[in-house]
């Protein structure tokens, strides 16, 4: 077998001769370069010198890539495989001698210079096959966990850590316990007591007397657990007579070297069949006892020392095997610090080349029309919805596209606020599209808007998927010919045969039952038009700079005047028939009421079923003497809006309905909302349900009828109770559920966190949205070296979700 030395040689023989040469042939030069590369990676097998195995692994990207460059670009590769492969012989020879004084520099050369070469840049896209205790197999396994290089090893996070650093005496063990102990081998002994079972079993000694160690069907523990060596082992502890046995779950002869898997704190990873905790902590530990002082640091120090972060190499370090509970938790903040900064500084830089790039729409300042539309608003606007209204005019009237995010709470008169944004965009000669996420609400809105328009000369037309051929055609004819000033509708209005004349304001209303998708698909119909994102699920702040990092953000933060809070009640079954009479006692008194029926999930039929159900039991049994309707989704277009304009003129007195009346119904006379089972809702669509009430003058209700079985489902219920703001609410929604519900299943399209909570995280989320927008204002294309890394990072955790949410 060759040795090192000759390997070596070898490949500088080969690159020696590439230079002489000139350079080759083509046909030489692929055989050439694998030659060099089968050096580099057979020179890595039998190489012990860490450092020198990694500046090996440099020169194997090098020469993949030697082929498809030009005769100048092939020397000075050679010339600097060359001077890699010194430095490899160097750390070899000096090592071989004894007389190594100093590491060898980790080398690349970045236009033309050799530099120190931070460890990342170099192992990044390196097979993880280099790492010790990895063969091809292993490979295979960590690629089923997501890890296809170094970097992603490093960052993989441990699921969580166990205690193991308390050793205690065999005495002190507490029976049923996982606890930890240590004792010097002074016997072994295998049981086979039946077939199919072999126990190894160790007896320990320590200060304090005998304990036992056993292992179950692991014969090969054996060979480790040497007499007279110390062992440290953990599991769930038996006393027995006075005789204390630990069933061993991990164990460690304790050695010269740092522990692993005992005697500390140790993580425990999400790991696959085939790689058990043991080994992955094991190429976990290689790993950073070989290079965990080495990764680039992408925090310029500024930033680092302003929010007392650890280092890098610190923090990666201190996530896998921390010495100590604390330097977790700061490891922790600087790793979620950095993926959050990441995200924002991608969402920070979309929105600034969004800016910078194009050239929107300048609307008019307010002119007759406007003021006529101001002067016929049924009440005065808020202050809340006046101060919103400016922020989207001073966007509207400027050049640069408006991205605004509108939210405001159940009721709290967000309609108005479009209303006038759409005015503005007819009269500077363009169309306006509002797009809801269901046809009762579509038309509501178009009922609403037309009323109030129609005075104005204002054209709206009505676009749903339920309309006829004919009235779609024609409605689509008025849009392409301008006849239409203002297009609202379901998503049929991001249907390809829909073509404006001329768009000038894109609204979206109730954002997150669209996708961002739907939302840049509206934007397209028209040439950068104006774009307002209405939600009256309120977001909470935090996940609202997450998801919407990229938009602006207005929040109507006031009631109209005269609201009362909705009082909500939380019964159980036995009060049923009481909450009949109260509904009775409130019809009485001229008002109405919504019954929602339970949520059949995953069933769109039985909730259905469920509804009319409730409606025949209440018309029949319960209020024989009052009018009840009904209303589901499975219902025709037209169905439904009898039945809503009949309960919007006081035709109905009960309005059962599945949830399709979650989002945006408007009947301010309606003043009870019973939700049946409350407790299969969500908080947020509670306070949806609950918003149908309370939107006028008249005390209004809300009764959740449950029995929940759940901490969960009675935390739920209690919250609903305590707390009518909205905001408070979904911040408490986000803390029972976390994130990955909130948006239910719909994408957000925005990349993944793996380390940080935006619940629980968000202070550092803050420090990195203002980061972010520090880093992008002075360096916008993040070219500085300072911010090499971080622009890497960022390029690689937005590389394919960049079509997502680039919407221009
Ligand atoms: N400034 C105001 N003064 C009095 N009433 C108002 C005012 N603004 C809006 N309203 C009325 O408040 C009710 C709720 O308004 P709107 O439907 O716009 O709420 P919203 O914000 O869209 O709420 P949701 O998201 O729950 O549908 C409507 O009846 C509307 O006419």
């Amino acid at each position: 077998m060759m040795t090192l030395s000759g390997i070596l040689q070898n490949m500088a023989q080969a690159m020696q001769v590439e230079l002489k040469m000139g350079c080759l042939d083509t046909a030489v030069m692929g055989g050439f370069s694998t030659f060099i590369i089968k050096c580099a990676q057979k020179a890595c097998d039998s190489c012990e010198n860490e450092l020198a195995r990694h500046n090996l692994t440099v020169l194997v990207p090098l020469f993949r890539e030697y082929v498809a460059k030009d005769k100048e670009e092939r020397k000075k590769m050679v010339e600097y495989g060359l001077t890699v492969l010194g430095q490899v012989k160097a750390a070899v020879n000096a090592e071989a001698g004894g007389e190594r004084k100093e590491k060898p520099p980790v080398v690349e050369q970045v236009n033309g210079r050799e530099t120190e070469k931070p460890v990342n840049d170099a192992l990044e896209n390196q097979s993880l096959q280099y790492l010790k205790n990895i063969g091809p197999k292993r490979v295979r396994l960590l690629n089923k966990l997501g890890i296809y290089s170094i970097t992603d090893l490093f960052y993989y996070i441990p699921r969580r850590y166990e205690d193991r650093s308390q050793l205690k005496p065999f005495y002190m063990l507490a029976h049923g316990e996982t606890e930890t102990a240590s004792g010097i081998i002074v016997g072994l002994q295998e049981i086979k007591p039946r077939r199919g079972l072999t126990i190894t079993k160790a007896a320990l000694r320590d200060a304090t007397g005998i304990g036992y160690a056993v292992w179950f069907n692991q014969p090969y523990v054996k060979k480790q657990l040497i007499p007279g060596k110390e062992l440290i082992v953990s599991g769930k502890v038996d006393k027995k007579f006075g005789q204390v046995q630990i069933t061993v779950a991990d164990f460690e002869v304790v050695d010269d070297s740092d522990n692993v898997h005992v005697g500390r704190i140790v993580p425990v990873y999400s790991v696959t069949e085939g790689l058990p905790q043991r080994v992955f902590r094991t190429i976990m530990k290689n790993l950073i006892d070989s290079f965990g002082d080495r990764l680039a640091e992408p925090l310029p120090d500024s930033i680092r020392r302003r929010y007392d972060l650890p280092s890098i190499n610190e923090a990666l370090r201190n996530i896998h095997f921390p010495e100590d509970w604390n330097c977790i938790e700061e490891a922790r903040r600087r790793l979620a610090f950095d993926e959050l900064l990441v995200l924002q500084l991608g969402l920070a830089s979309m929105k600034i080349s969004q800016l910078r790039k194009v050239r929107g729409i300048a609307h008019k300042k307010h002119g007759p029309l406007m003021k006529r539309f101001m002067d016929n608003l049924p009440f005065p606007l808020t202050k809340a919805q006046q101060r919103v209204l400016e922020s989207i005019y001073r966007d509207m009237e400027s050049p640069k596209p408006m991205n605004r995010l509108l939210q405001g709470d159940v009721g709290s008169g967000k309609t108005i606020v479009s209303a006038a944004a759409l005015i503005k965009t007819v009269e500077s000669g363009y169309q306006g599209v509002l797009m809801a996420p269901t046809e009762i609400l579509a038309e509501q809105h178009y009922l609403g808007l037309r009323e109030l328009f129609a005075p104005l000369g204002v054209k709206v037309s009505l676009l749903t998927g339920s309309i006829s051929n004919k009235e779609k055609e024609a409605v689509l004819q008025d849009i392409s010919q301008g006849r239409t000033d203002i297009v609202i509708g379901t998503h049929a209005v991001i249907q390809d045969e829909v073509v404006f004349q001329k768009l000038g304001l894109a609204i979206t209303d109730e954002q997150h039952r669209f996708g961002v998708k739907q939302r840049a698909r509206l934007q397209q119909k028209g040439h950068y038009p104006d774009v307002l994102v209405m939600t009256a699920t309120p977001i909470p702040r935090t996940l609202a700079m997450t998801v919407y990092g990229d938009l602006d953000v207005s929040v109507i933060d006031e009631l109209p005047p005269g609201r009362q809070p909705v009082k909500t009640f939380w019964v159980t079954e036995n009060k049923r028939q009481r909450m009949y009479e109260f509904i009775r006692q409130q019809v009485k008194e001229g008002r109405q009421a919504y019954f929602v029926c339970p949520l059949v999930e995953e069933s769109d039929k039985l909730d259905v079923e469920a509804a009319v159900e409730t409606a025949d039991r209440l018309a029949q049994v319960v209020f024989p003497d009052l009018r009840i309707g009904l209303l589901h989704g499975r219902m025709k277009a037209d169905e439904k809006e009898q039945v809503m304009k009949a309960f919007r003129d006081g035709k109905i007195d009960i309005l059962v309905a599945t949830t399709v009346i979650e989002v945006g119904v408007n009947v301010p006379n309606a003043t009870v909302m019973v939700i049946e089972d409350a407790e299969r809702f969500g908080l947020a669509q509670l306070h949806q349900l609950r918003g149908r009430v309370g939107r006028g003058s008249h005390q209004s209700y809300c009764i959740l009828l449950a029995d929940p079985k759940t901490d969960e489902g009675k935390a739920r219920m209690q919250i609903m109770q305590a707390s009518t703001d909205g905001f408070k609410i979904a911040e408490e929604d986000l803390k029972l559920r976390g994130p990955g519900d909130f948006f239910g299943t719909r994408q957000s399209g925005l990349p993944d966190l793996k380390i940080a909570d935006i619940v629980r995280d968000v202070k550092i989320l803050e420090m990195a949205r203002v980061t972010s927008f520090e880093i992008i204002e002075k360096d916008p294309a993040l070219s500085l070296p300072e911010h090499r890394e971080l622009k890497k990072l960022m390029v690689e955790k937005f590389k394919n979700k960049y079509h997502f949410i680039n919407i221009s």
